[in-house]
This record gives structure tokens, sequence and C-alpha cells, in this order.
């Protein structure tokens, strides 16, 4: 077969052996299980990143990361030319490819060429990406083995964020008008909007500037470390957490503080002071905060979005154009902020499925499309038509309207437009902050998250519960959404549903109510109901708080 030479790739393939009887699926963040069993899902992402390059005709990037997951960890996505997640269609063929017994690696390899219609012929370029989990630099090389065997070109950035990986694929695909494709070009097109966009801050003093930082033990440290220097005098970061002690994402990081709603550990705080917490790939960030009373105060990525629709309307209100603007939450989001955001902010609210590339997809349909989950990932995108309309009246309009368009301009350019991005969100928020001279309590106040509790219920197979809605309805297994119903009657404020998670073997429940008890009371009912509709296994759900 021309382009591809078979015999070569059977030796290799070989040397990347695929355990015996492992499956593993293509879920909502690419493959992710533990590090030993991923050499040969690396190779041969390595294969199928080099087709989808020759059929996109586009550098195509490959992460090496399992976020939030523990060290022992790890995984791998490919990124699409414009930055985004891997086409749906595509998901499937990394499933194929990843599963396929060694001797039907080739036979899957030309199915997939001929299914998507690959052209063989075509030059093939792949950027790599890794973070700094023992297991990374061995599994980038793997995939590496897997580019060059099938005569793909490739470069290796070494260690970067996840979204730093996300933008370098989109300024490659876009002949550098993204930005540069260099991590120095990343720093230097975030750390220049910011330090426009900050000009007209009023400085009140040195603490309100500063912030600490929970790194996770992750690339996020290395990276907010070697970008402190761009920053100059606008911004100060205490890192804490930075990998030298503590294990990856153990105790700390953005998911655990988000999950156990708790701060990290490793930290110190004083009261009312900012801090906020990476996860491992610094794609998520949340903020919080300790009261005077000592009461800690979680500012999750529903109030992130809050503060930055409000403050993106106002602007979008002053320069007068008809540009339209959208939030898209998940199920997760707190019923307080929707509420929020529909009645007080008047913005229209949508609602997709768990995942990043569902709410991208949405936030793709406004001229302004403002997208974050609960857990703290998201980031904001501009339609190419408000872009230019911005940037046109930056240069020509007068006062206010052109001061308002100015800022836009500097906004479009500090968000990272290919995925949610950890540094470069918080830089958003830290120059919201500062211009509207808000306090983290000030923006903590915007409203009150009703109560709220996630669990996890281990069942025999997770995919016996289908839901509808936006995974807010559950249609299987029969008599479950019944049962919900029936709880959450019980309780005020309520509201709780079920979903099968796309990354662990376990099913997920989320339940709010007007007082803490009760949302824990509820979430621990609807966890029962799983349990014995939805084939529990192992202990029955116990009442853990
Ligand atoms: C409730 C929750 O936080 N779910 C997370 C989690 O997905 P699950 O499908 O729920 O396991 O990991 C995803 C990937 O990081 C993230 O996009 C999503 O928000
Ligand atoms: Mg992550």
């Amino acid at each position: 077969m021309v382009g591809m030479d078979l015999e070569a790739i059977t030796k290799h393939s070989a040397l990347h052996a695929k355990p015996n009887g492992l499956i593993l699926q293509y879920g909502t963040a690419g493959f992710r299980t533990k590090a030993v069993h991923l050499d040969h899902v690396m190779f041969r992402m390595g294969l199928l990143a080099v087709l989808r390059s020759k059929q996109t005709q586009s550098t195509i990037g490959v992460m090496v990361t399992a976020s939030h997951n523990p060290e022992e960890d790890n995984g791998v996505k490919l990124v699409d030319p414009l930055g985004e997640m891997l086409a749906p269609s595509w998901e499937e063929h990394a499933t194929c490819l990843a599963n396929a017994e060694e001797q039907d690696v080739q036979s899957v390899l030309l199915d997939i060429s001929k299914k998507a219609a690959v052209d063989l012929q075509r030059d093939a370029y792949v950027v790599i990406g890794r973070d700094t989990r023992p297991s990374s630099e061995k599994l980038a090389h793997s995939v590496i083995d897997g580019i060059t065997v099938l005569g793909g070109q490739f470069h290796d950035y070494g260690l970067l964020t996840t979204p730093q990986l996300h933008y370098m694929v989109y300024c490659r695909n876009t002949s550098g008008q993204y930005g540069k494709a260099t991590i120095d070009g990343y720093y230097q097109k975030l750390s220049a909007a910011f330090a426009e966009l900050t000009k007209q801050a009023p400085r009140s003093g040195d603490g309100f500037r500063s912030l600490k930082v929970d790194c996770a033990n992750g690339i996020g440290a290395l990276k907010l470390g070697e970008m402190e220097r761009y920053l100059s005098q606008g911004l100060s970061l205490q890192l804490f957490n930075v990998g030298t002690e503590g294990r990856l994402n153990h105790l700390c990081g953005a998911d655990f503080v988000k999950s156990y709603q708790k701060p990290p550990q490793g930290m110190e705080m004083k009261s009312n002071e900012r801090c906020c917490s990476f996860d491992g790939d610094a794609d998520r960030i949340v903020y919080y905060y300790y009261d005077a009373d000592g009461h800690f105060h979680l500012i999750d990525g529903d109030k992130i979005a809050a503060l930055i629709s409000s403050f993106l309307k106002e602007l979008l209100l002053e320069i007068g154009e008809n540009l339209n603007i959208g939030v898209v939450q998940t199920a997760y989001a707190n019923g307080s902020s929707t509420r929020f955001l529909e009645e007080v902010m008047k913005v229209p609210v949508y609602c997709t499925k768990t995942g990043v590339k569902h709410l991208h997809h949405k936030a793709q349909e406004f001229d302004v499309g403002v997208y974050f989950e609960a857990n703290g990932h998201g980031t904001v995108l501009f339609s190419k038509a408000a872009e230019m309309k911005i940037k046109q009246l930056a240069k020509e309009s007068k006062d206010e309207k052109r001061k308002a368009a100015k800022m836009l301009e500097n906004i479009i350019d500090l968000f990272n437009q290919a995925a949610g991005d950890a540094i470069s969100d918080m830089l958003v928020i830290e120059a919201i902050l500062a211009l509207k001279g808000l306090t983290v309590q000030q923006w903590d106040a915007l409203y009150t998250d009703l109560p709220n509790r996630q669990l996890k219920v281990k069942v025999a197979d997770r995919q016996v519960i289908s839901t509808t809605d936006a995974e807010r309805q559950a249609v299987t297994p029969p008599g479950l959404q019944e049962a919900i119903n029936n709880l959450v009657k019980k309780y005020k404020l309520s509201r709780a549903f079920v979903r099968p998670s796309g990354t662990e073997d376990i099913v997920r429940v989320y339940a709010e109510a007007d007082s803490q008890e009760s949302a824990d009371s509820l979430a621990h009912e609807v966890s029962l109901a799983v349990f014995q509709l939805a084939g529990g296994v192992g202990e029955r759900p116990a009442p853990c708080f």
C-alpha cells in the first residue's frame, strides 16, 4: 500500500504490544487509565494523529496527561486543527484502533483510511505536549514512534499545560494569526493583553493584586513560574504545591477543592485572602477564601461565569452593537447561578451534556459564548464577526465606546479561544476584579450557592442508565426517574439527577436543596435508588455526612 510501510508498522507495533483482553474507550477526555496499561494506546494514537493530519491537511496535537487523576494514571487525547477536541467520528476510530488485536492493527488502519477518505500520499505534522507525571515522557516517546513509523513529521514541545498545546495547534493552523506557536509566544500574547487591560485599573495597595495559587503539584507550577517574569509588577503570585514535595493532585488541586468543598493541603491561607487552585494539567481553576469567621467559601466555575458574563455584558452595552451573548452550563451548575444569570443578569442560559466539547460547540452559536463547567473548566468564544466589529470600533469610535471596544479587544486576546485554560482564566478574573475594584467577598456575594452534594455509586454496568434532557432525566432503568422525582418532592428548592460518568466506572449522583443536611440526605436517598434499580455492587451506599 502506497504511503504505509506495513512491515515497519507491524514490527514497531509489536514493541508496543497491547495487553491481552484490555478494552479501553475514547471517553469524555480521551483515553485514561493506569499508566502501565497505556503504551500501546500511545503508539497507536501516534498512528491515528498522522491519519487525521493527512485527512485534514493540518497540524494535529497529541497531549499526554490524565489531568486531575492520581499520579499513577495517565491518558492521551488528540487535538483537532482549530485547537478543538477530536471530532466524534474520529473518537470511534480511536477506540477501534486502540482495541485492535495485534494482528489486526494494519487492517484497522487501512479501514479507517478508507472510511475517512484519507489521502495517504499527503504529508502529516503532529505536535506533542505532556504533563509532569513520571510516566509521561516515556509515553510521549511511544506516540513519537507511532508518528514516525507512518512517515509523519513532529515537533515535541515537551512539558506543556493542556491548553497551551491547544493554543499551539490553533496558531499553527491559522498561519500565526492567532499568535506565535511557541511558549514565548503564548506568554507574550497573554501578558501583553493583561497589561493593556489592567492599565486603567485603580491601584489600591499591593495586597489587592496578590493571589495565592495552589498548583496541584503539577505542570501549572512550572508554567506559571515561567510566566511570572512576563507579568512584571501587574500581579504578584505566590505559588503553593509546586511539586517539590507533595504528590500530583493529592489532597490539592481544583478537583479536590471543588469535590470536597474544602481548601487544599499545603497552602497557607489567611482570612479574606484571594486563593485559587489549578488542576493537574492546568485547564481548570476555582477560587476560594476564608471569611473573618473562619468559614470556607468556594467560588466555582459557575460564579466565574457569572463574573465574566456580567463584565462582558456591560462592555457590550457600552459599544451598543447588537452582539448577542449566551452562557452555556451543564446540569451540575448550581441552581442559584442559573437563576442569577437568567433573572438578574438577563442573559440566556443553555444546558448541554457534561464534557467540554459539548459546551464549546454550543458556545460557538453566539457572538459572545461564555461556557464553564461547575468544576472550573471553561472559556469565552467570540465569533469572527464579533471580533471584526470590536476591532473596528476600537480604531474608529470615540470616548467611552472606544474604551469599551479596546477592553473587549484585549479580553479576546486574553481568553484562550481553543480550550478552557486556568492561566488565561486567572488573568481574566484578576483583570476584572482590578478594573471593577471588587474584593473576593464582593464577587462571592453575587449570589448564594444552593447547598449541594455529589456522590458516586458503583454498579455492575453503568450503561444501564441512559438519560435525556441534557442528562437531567433518566430514561432507563425503568422506575428510576419516578423514584428520583418522588424523593426530590420531599425537600425544598431541591433538584437531583444521575448519570454514568464518562471518565470513571461509576454513576454520579447530584443533589441540591435548601440546606446542606437536605442536600446530603437527598443525595444519599437517590444513591440508594440507583443502587437498587441500576444494579449496585458492593456495599449499599451509607449516609456519609
Ligand atoms: C461532574 C464532573 O465534574 N464531571 C467531569 C468529568 O466527567 P464525568 O463524565 O462526569 O466523569 O471529567 C470530565 C473531563 O475532565 C469533565 O469535563 C466533567 O465535567
Ligand atoms: Mg484538566
